[in-house]
């Protein structure tokens, strides 16, 4: 090796000086062009050793490099990452193949090469993979066999399992021991939102102990327990008003209520038993993965904006994260001296009911037809024009304005949208978003422990009634874009700043809803999770 690097060939370009810096390999061609260039090892996601064989040299000529015949080399490979020039641009994958005449000088350099990746952040090593076949227009088998090669090839064990019903995959992980999902590093759905809802309430029902959302003061229930009443109006202890009530759990015994209250059961401990997935620490409940098969794939198109399962396969093996907003959808129990305790649901994307969940339970009938079902369900339930009769009560945010405010300032990682509708500017959310950043940030000690985020975003939440007819009754935690709806149900919705979006839509003629509903986007609720 020379002093500063080594001569390698590489294909495609001919000799080159090799040398590995801290975040990667940078490469000198000897000959012109002399074009400098650099694979950044967090884009490397596999090292192979090749057999021998031909290398080709500049401008893909098979016969020569600089003017030499071919030879065989003894050659190894860098798989990497990198963007399209497409618009939109989805990750591919690439190859870069050094070749060199002796063999020793090329397995030298290939367990380098791995050690540096292997030095690489947090990247999975043990999956397990759950396939919709039916997903989408059937795409879910044919997805993961495109992408599967990918995750052999970066040494990433993989527990595939084919789902053969709805609820497959729920039950799978109910029934896995916490010591055999910490074993894993992850979960990842190949199919559409359904399937990755049904993966988030799998790991999460029997394992997180999260406090219910509060209960709105004046509600029925309330009057029963003067108790629970007061430590309500007292900062709300029996389960607290937070925006990101999913994702945020309170340590200590938080409450004295017992099973005759509607919040909260001395059987169902609210202790912070398994670190929120909200953590930077070690979340042991592990990640979450989604390869798009689905009919809308709205997470991945409000994630990572590509609705590509081989970008999104990338960037799992990469272990690139993202933090998201969960839903906690409670549904409680029929009355207060009832013994059973209310129904809990998780949400990744959005809930409703009316409308908006006719649209999603009539589509299951017409699975058949791929996702023209939701275009034929929505103008099914919207000439039915069905309303219900509504009490909906939401805790008023009144320091939103601030942040949003604060974050206009800053054009890093988020950018206003151009809204032709005279709404305010918006926010869009993007990769390293700083509206993100700060509410995660502001929701964790110095210790790096995740804080009651409510207390630091919403400091005195006040309730607020909404009552009468709705068409629908909806919540979204992030935009829910599709691609109907580029902009998704609620534009400048932000992946993990903490906040639900409420989507009511009153009674009104049909062709005012109509018109409504065309005018603008925040109310076209045909696609998207119920
Ligand atoms: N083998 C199966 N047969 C029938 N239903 C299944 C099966 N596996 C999973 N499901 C259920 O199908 C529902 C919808 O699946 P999924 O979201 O993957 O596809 P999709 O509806 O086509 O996509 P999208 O949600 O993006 O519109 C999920 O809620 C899941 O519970």
């Amino acid at each position: 090796m020379q002093d500063g690097g080594e001569v390698l060939f590489l294909d495609g370009v001919g000799e080159v000086v090799v040398s590995i810096g801290r975040s990667g390999l940078s490469l000198q061609p000897l000959h012109p062009p002399k074009l400098d260039s650099k694979i950044k090892f967090s884009d490397v996601y596999a090292v192979e050793l090749l057999d021998k064989g031909l290398i080709c040299g500049p401008w893909n000529t098979r016969t020569a490099i600089q003017g030499k015949k071919n030879i065989e080399m003894h050659r190894f490979v860098v798989h990497g990452i990198t963007r399209t020039r497409k618009r939109p641009s989805p990750w591919v994958h690439c190859e870069y193949i050094f070749g060199h005449k002796d063999l020793k000088t090329c397995k030298n350099w290939f367990e380098r090469l791995m050690a540096c990746i292997n030095n690489e952040g947090d990247r999975p090593k043990n999956l397990m993979v759950f396939v919709h076949p039916l997903c989408g227009k059937g795409r879910g088998v044919k997805n993961w066999e495109i992408v599967a090669p990918l995750f052999d090839r970066a040494k990433i064990k993989t527990k595939v399992i084919v789902t053969n019903r709805a609820g497959h995959a729920y039950d799978t992980l109910v029934s896995l021991s916490d010591i055999e999902l910490k074993a894993l590093d992850g979960v990842v759905a190949v199919g559409g939102d359904g399937l990755y809802n049904e993966i988030l309430n799998g790991i999460l029902s029997s394992r997180y102990k999260a406090s219910y959302p509060p209960t709105p003061e004046g509600f029925g229930y309330f009057g029963s327990n003067e108790n629970c009443e007061e430590q309500t109006r007292n900062g709300l202890n029996c389960s607290m008003p937070t925006p990101d009530s999913a994702n945020t759990m309170f340590p200590g015994n938080s409450t004295k209520c017992d099973d005759h209250e509607p919040l909260l059961s001395t059987s169902q401990p609210t202790g912070l038993e398994i670190p929120s997935l909200n953590s930077s620490k070690e979340p042991c409940i592990g990640d979450l993965g989604i390869i798009p098969s689905g009919s809308t794939d709205a997470i991945v198109l409000s994630t990572i904006g590509e609705r590509d399962p081989v970008s999104s396969a990338l960037l799992i093996i990469l272990g690139r994260r993202m933090l998201l907003d969960i839903a906690q959808v409670v549904r409680w129990k029929s009355s207060p001296t009832a013994e059973v305790l209310p129904t809990v649901r998780y949400a990744a994307s959005s809930a409703g009911y009316g409308f908006y969940g006719e649209v999603i339970r009539e589509s299951e009938n017409y699975r058949w037809m791929g996702p023209a079902r939701y275009d034929f369900s929505g103008t099914v339930v919207f000439l039915k024009h069905r309303s219900y009769e509504a009490k909906v009560a939401f805790l008023e945010t009144p320091n939103t304005n601030p942040l949003t405010a604060s974050a206009e300032d800053d054009v890093t990682g988020a950018q206003p949208l151009q809204s032709c509708q005279r709404r305010p500017r918006k926010i869009i959310c993007r990769t390293n978003c700083f509206v993100c950043k700060e509410a995660s940030t502001s929701g964790q000690n110095s210790e790096g422990e995740v804080a009651d985020s409510s207390r630091t975003i919403c400091e005195n939440p006040k309730w607020v009634w909404s009552k009468g007819r709705f068409l629908s009754v909806g919540a979204a935690v992030i935009s829910c874009r599709n691609e109907r709806a580029p902009d998704g149900l609620v534009a400048d919705a932000h992946l993990s700043d903490g906040f639900l979006h409420l989507l009511l839509i009153r009674d009104c003629p049909l062709p005012l809803y109509l018109w409504r509903t065309m005018a603008d986007p925040l109310v076209r609720l045909m696609h998207g999770e119920s």
